[in-house]
């Protein structure tokens, strides 16, 4: 029997027009049971519902894939970027990204010690070979740098980049999901970070502002 969210993510997948590896839509429906099963018990995440999760989170996540592809190529890591997401909780957008791009290395950082667990049980039964999950506030992190740096949901511009500027590579940006940015955040962001691109997304099914804050230091 067919999954009761298969048809909706196959459309939004379409709508984006996404093109995904042959797993991913199966390894999505099974993420998306993991948070489910999961979330009984640890909480990880306050949207319950199913058909709500597939769009709020899973489909918001994979509506900045494409954008992340390309600003990937632009840095020269295609295939191969190695990336850190910060405060990603229950693995968003984190898994999301190393299902759609499972050459690519992807580590998880949260201070919450189950939502580290759970995305390293994601990663086991799932087969994501290059995905890691960190039980660690992100500014006591000491691992090699990384050539992009994502969040969502996860603080302001200026606190994501001052906690996280150690661990980004020189030449490498940052991608901060948001709803909007509002003229304080922006005007906020230390004079030696350059915001290059806001990126405005449209989410299938979602009635609401998303954007891709795109941001490198200068110096
Ligand atoms: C609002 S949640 C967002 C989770 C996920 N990114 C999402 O979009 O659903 C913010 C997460 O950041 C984590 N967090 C807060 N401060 C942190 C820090 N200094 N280092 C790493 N993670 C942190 C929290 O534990 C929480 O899971």
């Amino acid at each position: 029997m067919s999954h009761p969210q298969a048809a909706a993510l196959e459309r939004g997948i379409a709508a984006l027009g996404l093109t995904l590896p042959e797993a991913a839509p199966a390894q999505l429906l099974a993420y998306l049971d993991l948070i489910a099963r999961w979330n009984q018990v640890y909480n990880l995440t306050a949207v319950r519902d199913p058909q709500q999760m597939l769009t709020q989170h899973l489909l918001d996540c994979l509506a900045v894939v494409q954008p992340l592809r390309q600003q990937a190529a632009a840095l020269d890591h295609a295939d191969d970027l190695r990336l850190l997401d910060v405060g990603s909780g229950a693995g968003l957008p984190g898994v999301v990204l190393a299902i759609a791009n499972p050459g690519w290395a992807i580590t998880c950082v949260d201070t919450v010690a189950k939502k580290a667990t759970f995305i390293r049980q994601v990663g086991a039964e799932l087969g994501l070979r290059q995905l890691q999950a960190v039980h660690q506030r992100v500014e006591d992190m000491s691992t090699a740098p990384f050539s992009m740096i994502t969040s969502r949901a996860f603080a302001s511009l200026v606190d994501f980049v001052h906690l996280t500027r150690e661990r980004l590579a020189p030449g490498g940006c940052w991608a901060a999901m948001k709803a909007h940015l509002t003229d304080e955040e922006r005007q906020a962001v230390p004079a030696d970070v350059e915001m290059f691109h806001v990126e405005r997304l449209a989410v299938p099914g979602l009635d609401a502002e998303r954007c891709i804050v795109w941001m490198r230091a200068t110096v």
